[in-house]
C-alpha cells in the first residue's frame, strides 16, 4: 500500500525516512518516545486509515474559509495540512470539498486542532485523505477574504507544538508530530521491534509461559 502519495518529489533520503516509517506499526514509536504525541482528544475521523506525511502549517485567526483555500492550493507533494484553528474553534474548517481539493494536491492528510464537518464523505475510505480532528460540527467557515491566516508558522496541535517541516503520523490509534531527525533516530528499533512481535504474539497464543515471554520470570 502506499501511503506517502506524490512522494517522487521529495529529496531520496526523506522520501526513504517516510518509506520506512510508514511500514512502522506507528503505537511501536510509544515504546520508544516519550515526545511529540498528540492529545488523544485529537481523532482520526476520516478514511484512510493511516497518514504520513510532512507538516504544512496554518494558524488560523478567524473562521476564514478563503485562509483555509490558500493553505490547500500551496501545499507539496506528501504533505499534511496542520490548522491550528485556535481561532475559529467552533467552525468547521475542513470538510468535503476541501478533502477533494486536498486529495487532488496530492495531500498525505490533514491534522486540524479544532472541528470538521461532512462527516460521512470523510468517513468514505474513497476520499483519499486521512482526517484527523477534535470533533464535527455544522458550523463552517465563510469566505472571508483569505486574510484570517498565517502560514508556514510554528503551531500548537493537541499540546504539541508542530513546525513545518515536521513528520507528522496518524492512525486509529492517535497522531505524532516530530522533528525528521528524531524520528530517524529510532527507526532501527522500531523494525526491530515490529519483526520481533509477531513471534511474541504466536508464543502466548502457543501456551507457552507469559512470565518468561514478559520478562517477568
Ligand atoms: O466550509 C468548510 O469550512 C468546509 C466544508 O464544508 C467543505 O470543505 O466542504
Ligand atoms: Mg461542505
Amino acid at each position: 500500500m502506499t501511503l506517502v502519495s506524490g512522494r517522487d518529489g521529495l529529496p531520496a533520503g526523506q522520501a526513504l525516512l517516510l518509506e520506512r516509517l510508514a511500514r512502522i506499526d506507528f503505537p511501536t514509536l510509544g515504546h520508544l518516545l516519550e515526545d511529540g504525541f498528540v492529545s488523544p482528544a485529537i481523532r482520526r475521523l476520516g478514511l484512510p486509515r493511516r497518514m504520513i506525511g510532512i507538516a504544512s502549517t496554518l494558524a488560523l485567526d478567524t473562521p476564514d474559509a478563503g485562509a483555509v483555500n490558500r493553505a490547500i492550493l500551496e501545499l507539496g507533494p506528501a504533505d499534511v495540512l496542520v490548522i491550528d484553528a485556535g481561532g475559529a474553534p467552533s467552525h468547521a474548517v475542513i470538510g468535503a470539498v476541501t478533502v477533494a481539493a486536498l486529495h487532488a494536491r496530492g495531500a498525505s492528510g490533514v491534522l486540524v486542532d479544532g472541528v470538521v464537518t461532512d462527516i460521512d464523505a470523510l468517513a468514505d475510505p474513497g476520499s483519499g485523505i486521512c482526517v484527523h480532528a477534535r470533533g464535527t460540527s455544522c458550523l463552517t467557515t465563510k469566505r472571508l477574504g483569505g486574510e484570517g491566516g498565517r502560514r508556514q508558522v510554528p503551531v500548537e496541535v493537541g499540546g504539541v507544538r508542530i513546525d513545518p517541516g515536521d513528520l507528522v503520523l496518524g492512525d486509529a490509534n492517535g497522531v505524532i508530530a516530530l522533528r525528521p531527525q528524531v524520528l530517524a533516530s529510532v527507526l532501527d528499533a522500531a523494525e526491530e521491534t515490529d519483526a520481533r512481535e509477531p513471534a511474541l504474539l504466536r508464543a502466548i497464543a502457543d501456551g507457552e509461559d507469559p512470565r518468561t515471554l514478559l520478562h517477568l520470570g
